[in-house]
């Protein structure tokens, strides 16, 4: 890219953000959660980014995603490969780069302005970009922190989702299910006041926010029936408490996974 498209792709961001971020701020005060109805991105640059995400896959940049039962035991996520955005990446995927960037300088700003007492940190965060390659990839209802390679301190979740295919016979929905541990205690929370369960699906340019720590979410099975364009992408930001440094305790178990998730120092 050269330094005026930077420029450009940088101010549609932000001119984008201008256009939703309000509404954002409203739903998670509100509760605990926004999605937006309509692409939060223009078209063309979502099928960029779309297409930096299929080059990445052609690299051999993802790796098979795991997921963690009772804190201790790993295991596959089945069909589910993840990789993280930083900057040796950048000359596959610059559009993916600034997006991070230019939307985490933006939503720190704002969320904090709005939330005071959320002090998110400006220098780092955690990233993951999916892939689901069909088969009836899912993931199980979960938060976003709570285990050890999940830090504690994962406040703001931002997923971006990079499908021009979806339809519905591709399935992958995620399900937003209430406040809890579990699905049994997130039904027990009397999830319909926060608007609760909500059944969203991944279509290109939608985002989905919520509270790491609080809202309990699951996706759906998905499938691929016409090859890689169908493959389910979601791309998600996490931002993070200030007290990273601290919370972020690597046990030996954990260790790569941390690695792979947390904190890139690259982002600012
Ligand atoms: O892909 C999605 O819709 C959700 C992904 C997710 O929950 C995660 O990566 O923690
Ligand atoms: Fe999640």
């Amino acid at each position: 890219m050269s330094e005026s498209e930077v420029g450009k792709f940088n101010q549609q961001v932000l001119t984008s953000i201008d256009g939703w971020c309000d509404e954002l701020i409203a739903g998670l005060r509100d509760h605990g959660w926004w999605a937006s109805t309509k692409p939060v991105l223009p078209k063309p640059l979502l099928r960029a980014m779309r297409q930096e995400v299929e080059d990445l896959w052609e690299n051999g940049d993802f790796i098979q995603s795991q997921s963690v039962l009772g804190g201790n035991i790993y295991y596959d996520k089945k069909h589910v490969f993840a990789t993280e955005i930083k900057s040796e990446k950048y000359t596959t995927s610059p559009r993916m780069w600034h997006y991070t960037v230019t939307m985490t300088r933006e939503l720190v700003r704002r969320v904090n302005a709005a939330f005071p007492e959320m002090d998110l940190n400006g220098k780092f965060i955690g990233n993951k970009l999916n892939m689901s390659v069909g088969n009836g990839a899912a993931f199980d209802a979960h938060l976003d922190v709570g285990v050890a390679e999940k830090p504690f301190n994962r406040k703001l979740s931002l997923l971006l989702y990079l499908n021009d295919s979806w339809r519905p016979a591709l399935g992958g929905e995620i399900v937003l299910l209430g406040e809890g541990q579990t699905e049994a205690e997130a039904a027990k929370s009397q999830p319909g006041a926060l608007g609760l369960p909500v059944t969203l699906p991944p279509t290109s340019g939608t985002l989905v926010a919520f509270w790491s720590d609080k809202i309990l979410h699951k996706v759906k099975a998905s499938e691929v029936l016409k090859g890689m364009k169908d493959y389910r992408v979601s791309y998600v930001i996490w931002l993070v408490g200030e007290d990273h440094e601290e919370q972020v305790a690597p046990s030996s178990a954990a260790e790569d996974a941390s690695k792979a998730e947390t904190a890139p120092s690259w982002a600012f």
